[in-house]
């Protein structure tokens, strides 16, 4: 029997309009009646749950402390008896979600994963629809995201031999922190659509190998969950959409300042995200909403992209650089840089890094590859003295420890790794993102050896070659167009 002080599933049910709206969230109802026009996911999701448990579509995409921050304490209702709470079960009864649990079942063992991809052909095929929509999908026809792969394959290696190899070290700094290997975990939004704990997995999996982790400003988990999750010395950097109103972006900046992050990554790509059309395919629920922040209405027909950002300020411009400068001492590095003028540009403003990326493709179609643009930025920066002056990152396509290499011996001071910890965590948890870290780690042993290096140091641009680099004679082919693609004349009637 539900103690005196506990809500029924009956008593919440029947507050299911818009004008009396009240939802569960772990074993909580909530009356968000006049919070429905705020929301800004939209109504429609929250009225989906209306008089429900609303738990397992507010996880994914709202931090924690979400109703605590945006709910008056008076409309927190108290517990709910959850035995007397009838649960939604049509999605876990539906044929297609058998067949995912089934395919789940019959899931290779964490060590038949070999590389980086193959966490991401079983991500592709146990992942709900929608966590695998938004985690691999890329704008318009998904060219720049299968560029930003095939760039590295017209990159040769050069490689010295007869060298000492025994002793190998790749472990080198990023922002004066030192680092075990070049690489950092990216900021890539709403880690819960892949596994119920979000982002702090990743934190784990960075500190076991320390390795520094970037949290998203659209990040599942609360920032501050992330920051607690790290261990004392581990090194954390915030990744920053820019908002329209500059007085939360001001607090959220000097709060992650205050926490102890070691780098702000202003993302400079994005005035508004992408159009990714798998994502948006999927339906995303206008009502998984987000958790954006304050002061903005969402069209969540876009897909889930489009339903988590319209608080981005597409105003943001170089002459903000300075006011950033005023409101923390944390090193400032512009991450989505495309071109060599705009990395000058950046050391002009004294900015401490750059970091040359297209989003995972998820922007700007046709943007070119950011290896490609290293390739272009540094002789540049070079002939004119600069290359000290800037830290150069890359992100974007890197799946091997041979593209990690080519982008060290291009210049670059370390490289952003995505989609791949994002797989690796969505099928085998921290257990997976630890293999897929340490893949890279063997990986880049064997190849430093194979090219006859011993120190990053060593690293320079005499060990590749790039002279087909820059051939775009051949680009990732136009799958969509061609899969529709009707000729004047079919093949059946050229042969009468
Ligand atoms: C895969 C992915 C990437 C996102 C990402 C979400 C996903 C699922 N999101 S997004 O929702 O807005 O597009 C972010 C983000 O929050 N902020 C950001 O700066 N970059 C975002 N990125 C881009 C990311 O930081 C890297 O630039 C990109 O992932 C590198 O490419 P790979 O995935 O191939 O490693």
């Amino acid at each position: 029997m539900p103690s005196k002080t506990q809500l029924t599933g009956v008593e919440v049910s029947k507050h299911h309009t818009p004008s009396s709206c009240w939802v569960i969230v772990h074993g909580q109802a909530y009356d968000v009646t006049d919070f429905l026009p705020e929301h800004p996911g939209g109504q429609k999701i929250i009225l989906k749950y209306a008089g429900k448990d609303a738990t397992e579509a507010f996880d994914p995409v709202h931090p924690p402390d979400t109703l605590d921050k945006y709910l008056p304490k008076d409309k927190h209702l108290g517990p709910v008896d959850m035995a007397t709470v009838v649960q939604n079960t049509s999605e876990q009864d539906s044929p297609e979600e058998k067949e995912r649990q089934q395919r789940i079942k019959e899931m290779p063992l964490l060590s038949q994963c070999f590389n980086l991809l193959d966490f991401e052909a079983v991500a592709r095929r146990v992942m709900k629809k929608t966590a695998w929509a938004y985690y691999s999908s890329a704008a318009d026809d998904e060219i720049t995201v299968r560029e930003n792969h095939a760039a590295f394959h017209r990159i040769w290696f050069r490689p010295r031999v007869l060298v000492n190899v025994e002793q190998v070290d790749f472990s080198t700094t990023m922002l004066g922190t030192k680092v075990d290997i070049p690489f950092y975990v990216t900021a890539t939004a709403l880690g819960k659509l892949g596994h119920a704990e979000g982002e702090v997995v990743l934190t784990r999996a960075a500190k076991k190998h320390n390795v520094i982790q970037m949290i998203p400003t659209l990040a599942s988990c609360a920032f501050d969950e992330i920051m607690d999750a790290a261990e004392a010395d581990q090194v954390q950097w915030l990744q920053l959409y820019v908002n329209k109103d500059r007085e939360i972006t001001k607090r959220i900046v000097q709060h992650a300042e205050r926490r102890g992050c070691k780098g702000l990554f202003i993302t400079v790509d994005a005035p508004q995200l992408g159009r990714r059309e798998k994502d948006m395919r999927s339906k995303f629920d206008e009502d998984e909403g987000s958790d954006v922040q304050r002061g903005s209405t969402t069209d969540g027909s876009q897909g889930a992209a489009r339903a988590i950002s319209t608080f981005i300020d597409p105003a943001l411009s170089w002459d903000d650089v300075p006011w950033f400068q005023g409101i923390t001492k944390m090193p400032i590095v512009l991450k989505g840089v495309q071109r060599v003028e705009d990395v000058l540009k950046a050391i002009e403003y004294g900015v401490q890094g750059v970091v040359l990326s297209n989003h995972g493709g998820r922007q700007l179609e046709f943007a070119r590859s950011a290896i490609e643009v290293l390739a272009e930025t540094m002789p540049v920066l070079r002939a004119r003295g600069l290359q000290d002056k800037i830290e150069v990152y890359i992100d974007g396509g890197i799946r091997r420890g041979t593209d990690i290499l080519k982008a060290l011996c291009l210049g670059a001071k370390g490289v952003g790794i995505g989609r791949p910890f994002l797989y690796a965590m969505s099928t085998y948890g921290l257990d997976g993102v630890d293999r897929a870290m340490q893949l890279l780690k063997d990986e880049m042993e064997m190849n430093m050896r194979l090219i006859g290096c011993t120190k990053i140091e060593e690293l320079d641009e005499s060990l590749v070659d790039v002279r087909s680099l820059f051939n775009h004679a051949a680009p990732p082919p136009d799958t969509l167009a061609w899969s529709v693609y009707d000729p004047l004349v079919s093949p059946e009637q050229r042969l009468l």
